[in-house]
């Protein structure tokens, strides 16, 4: 694959800045972006929206962090450090989502504004634990969605966000209508859940294209991380300078690559790993 160059040591590298939940286990939210977004020549920012108790195992508690110290994290980012492009992932509540659009109002983020925003709405954990709270789903789609450059729904979102349960192609091309018509610039539909097909195959439209990511599905249980690694990596496409369609590209195959290279952690499924972009012989 194509990878995305680093900047010459000493020079600044180009930033992005992941809004979501930290993981203690280390697979998924914070950790799985800033993995993803150094190993592609990003210097990555944080804002903590949540802190999850968790393991390969589950969820067993969240600790939410204050709006106003969610979007005081963006704010002290962007005025100073500056930022190409961000992603979101585990958002918590409605409060926390409203503060995020509020103050990307402020600072020129989300589509058709200078930095290109990619919202992976994450609802809840593989294991099954909310990690947005039901009432959000409005303010999800009502104020989140329309300020996205891109949306990237794993198949268990869409059914929240959309009514729709993706079954086949056509289904998925449908949610895909759906969410563009709510105001995304550009909807990923992923196909990982549709575990009956050999292959796993992610949708993209903005409107007038369907356009098509597909990899041989491959045959392991440790993909913990995968959506949130699917999601950094075309924020870290974007701030390269990169299009939509050539950030989709390249964060197919470096999704591809990391489910290829994850490994067993704890006693449930470990993490999906892009660490194959460095590891020696
Ligand atoms: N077993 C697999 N083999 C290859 N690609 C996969 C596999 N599982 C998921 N993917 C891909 O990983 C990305 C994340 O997908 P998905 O599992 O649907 O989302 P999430 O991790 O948010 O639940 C998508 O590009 C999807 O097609
Ligand atoms: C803190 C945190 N954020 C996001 C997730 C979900 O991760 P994701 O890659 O979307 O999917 P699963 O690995 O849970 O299928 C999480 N678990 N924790």
């Amino acid at each position: 694959m194509n990878l995305l160059p680093s900047a010459p040591l000493g020079a600044t590298p180009v930033r992005a800045m992941t809004i979501a939940g930290t993981d203690s286990g280390g697979g998924a939210g914070v950790a799985a972006d800033l993995r993803t977004f150094a190993l592609s020549g990003v210097h990555g920012c944080v804002a903590v929206t949540a802190v999850t108790v968790q393991n390969s195992l589950g969820v067993s508690a969240v600790h939410t962090i204050p709006p106003e110290v969610v979007a005081g994290q963006i704010r002290a980012v962007v005025t100073d450090i500056g930022v190409q492009a961000m992603k979101t992932g585990m958002l918590a509540n409605g409060a926390i989502i409203d503060a995020i659009v509020d103050v990307a109002a402020e600072v020129g983020l989300g589509r058709d504004r200078a930095i290109p925003l990619v919202v992976d709405p994450v609802c809840a954990s593989m294991h099954g634990h909310q990690l947005l709270a039901p009432e959000a789903m409005d303010t999800l789609r009502d104020r989140l969605i329309p300020i996205a450059t891109v949306v990237t729904p794993n198949l268990d979102e869409v059914r929240l966000i959309t009514g729709i349960d993706v079954v086949d192609g056509d289904t998925q091309r449908q949610a895909a209508v759906v969410l563009h018509e709510m105001g995304a610039q550009w909807a990923m539909v992923k196909g990982g859940h549709l575990r009956s097909s050999p292959r796993s195959a992610d949708i993209l439209y903005d409107g007038t294209e369907f356009l098509e990511f597909e990899h041989v599905r491959i045959d392991t249980p440790h993909d913990h991380g995968a959506g949130d690694t699917l999601a950094s990596a075309m924020c870290s496409a974007l701030a390269h300078g990169m299009s939509v369609p050539d950030a989709a590209t390249f964060a197919k195959a470096w999704v591809s690559e990391s489910i290829r290279w994850s490994y067993p952690l704890g006693k449930g499924h470990g993490p999906v790993n892009p660490l194959w972009r460095v590891a020696g012989p």
